[in-house]
């Protein structure tokens, strides 16, 4: 799959924008600030419907304007896919494929696998358990639409549980019936979400291991395991067990939205313990692991979006990365850098076809 043509209006530094790319590398390359980060969110935007550094919709609107358009025109499976995302201030944002609009934006993901590599990437590391949830779901739902459809309706559920303890504490009152309710939905779709995200973790545990060998070079023994209340006591128990606590704290305080990922290097939690370089090895390895893993089971290629690769890696590695460009079926990819000579160096020793544009 690869993306033909990209237009933007209004979005973000952007008034106007037409770029037309090649196949298989594409370079943007210029000074801090000329907007080749916003060139690569837009792609993002076409493909998850929202935008990768900031989900406030209105804030990637150029300031003073108050709409804004991407379009896309992609090649997936020989068959031309346009996609249009727009939106405007006060109204919902729509989505389009080949004119037709999207009910549900969920129904898009997956459709053009896509995955981006940036130096916000650290926040995985140095973050909350958000992130790293996030980063299980972002690889799960790409290939797995009723994980998706679980995961929201879970999230709803425990958003209306938390209102409901919330409710019984201003109003003096408490009704186990109605909980009950929310306790069995939540067991039910917690269960599923749990045992989907075990089985994700076997089977990406292996490839993750792979990828950071190969970048690192060195035999260090590094880790990742998922983190989770339910791998010891059924939800439906935790939740009947915590009820006197989520009372006073007016929310839900166990269940799936709690889970982690530990991240270690000799048996120790990489953020504390790791050198700056194994900490940037071990997250480019966690979204080649994330390339690999969605382009096995998708039915075409993941774009791949480099974020401003060269502040994670030196040009060797850089050169190995691009160089997957070679194998066999490997896709798009995107490269966004300060320095036109240093990229081009990288590109042109590939000998694959590609493109620089200077912002
Ligand atoms: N809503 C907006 N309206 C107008 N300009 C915006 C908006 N959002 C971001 N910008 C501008 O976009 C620019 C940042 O663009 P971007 O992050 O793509 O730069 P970059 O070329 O990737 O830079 P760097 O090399 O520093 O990573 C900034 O000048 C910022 O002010």
């Amino acid at each position: 799959m690869f993306l033909r043509h990209l237009s933007l209006v209004n979005y973000k530094n952007f008034d106007s924008k037409t770029l037309e790319f090649d196949p298989v590398i594409n370079c943007l390359v210029g000074d801090n600030g000329v907007g080749k980060t916003n060139v690569l969110d837009s792609i993002y935007h076409l493909c998850f419907g929202k935008s990768y550094f900031n989900p406030v919709s209105t804030q990637n609107i150029k300031h003073g304007a108050d709409f804004f358009v991407i379009e896309g025109e992609f090649e997936k499976n020989e068959r031309t896919e346009k996609i249009l995302c727009s939106f405007k201030k006060g109204t919902k944002k729509v989505i389009k494929r080949n004119g037709k609009p999207y009910e549900k934006f969920s129904e898009h993901i997956g459709f053009l696998p896509l995955v981006i590599i940036s130096p916000s990437d650290r926040d995985l590391i140095l973050e909350g358990s958000d992130t790293r949830r996030k980063f299980m779901d972002g690889v799960i739902s790409q290939s797995d639409k009723v994980y998706l459809q679980n995961l929201l309706k879970y999230n709803k559920v425990v958003s209306q549980r938390n209102s409901l303890l919330k409710y019984f504490v201003a109003n003096r009152t408490f009704d186990p019936d109605t909980l009950s309710i929310y306790n069995e939905q939540m067991d039910m779709l917690g269960t599923a979400i749990h045992r989907k995200r075990v089985e994700f973790i076997d089977s990406f545990l292996p490839i993750f291991k792979e990828q950071y060998q190969n970048i690192s070079e060195k035999d260090e023994q590094i880790d990742l395991s998922y983190e989770s209340q339910l791998s010891d006591d059924s939800l439906l128990h935790l939740l009947k067990n915590n009820i006197e606590k989520d009372r006073a704290l007016q929310y839900t305080s166990v269940g799936v939205h709690k889970d982690d990922l530990s991240f270690t290097i000799a048996d120790h939690p990489i953020k504390k313990f790791g050198s700056q370089g194994q900490q940037k090895s071990f997250l480019i390895a966690l979204k080649l692991a994330q390339f690999h893993f969605i382009k096995q089971l998708a039915d075409t290629t993941p774009i791949l979006l480099l974020d401003d690769i060269f502040d994670k890696l030196d040009e060797n590695r850089v050169s190995h990365i691009v160089g997957l460009v070679k194998d066999d079926n490997f896709g798009q990819i995107f490269i966004s850098d300060t320095h036109a000579d240093r990229t081009e160096n990288v590109v042109k020793n590939i000998h694959q076809s590609y493109k620089i544009f200077t912002l």
